[in-house]
């Protein structure tokens, strides 16, 4: 059985107390009928409604037992094309510092020629005269 998709305009439209869905490390859950089980009170579930609840959801260091009550709400894949999700653009934007090592390789390089044009100019002073 292939999961459902929601896209981040699916996901907001299930943003209010009797409709709650919340996206966390992208999957969606149905949050509806914990909300007034969450010992962490609903106004912090309705505050994250509709949303990429990732984040708070780390910060608080949720316990194994938490994880597992969410494995029960799951409904989904969470498909965000990536607009506006900010949580994202953090594994996107990954630099990669290889040019670094370019000039240190050319200038390396030159001086090796320069001495051995140097070296071919001394011989064949030596040579002609
Ligand atoms: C949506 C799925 C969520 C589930 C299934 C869940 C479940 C739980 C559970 C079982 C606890 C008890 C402590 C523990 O076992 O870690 C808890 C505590 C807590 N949760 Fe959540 N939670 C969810 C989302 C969130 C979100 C999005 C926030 C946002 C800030 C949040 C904030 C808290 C806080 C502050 C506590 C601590 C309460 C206290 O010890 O006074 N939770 N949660």
């Amino acid at each position: 059985m292939a999961a459902k998709s929601f896209t981040q305009v699916e996901l907001s439209q299930h943003n209010t107390k009797s409709d709650l869905y919340v996206a966390i490390h992208g999957k969606v859950y149905d949050v509806t009928g914990f909300i007034d089980e969450h010992p962490g009170g609903e106004e912090v579930l309705i505050d994250e409604a509709g949303r990429d609840a990732t984040e708070s959801f780390e910060d608080v260091g949720h316990s194994e037992e938490a994880r597992e009550i969410l494995s029960k709400l799951y409904i989904g894949e969470y498909k965000s094309d990536g607009a506006a999700d900010t949580s994202k653009k953090t594994f996107a934007s990954t630099p990669k510092p290889i040019p670094a090592a370019d000039p240190t390789d050319s200038g390396s390089k030159i001086q090796y020629v320069v001495a051995l044009a140097v070296v071919a100019g001394c011989v064949i002073w030596k040579v002609l005269s």
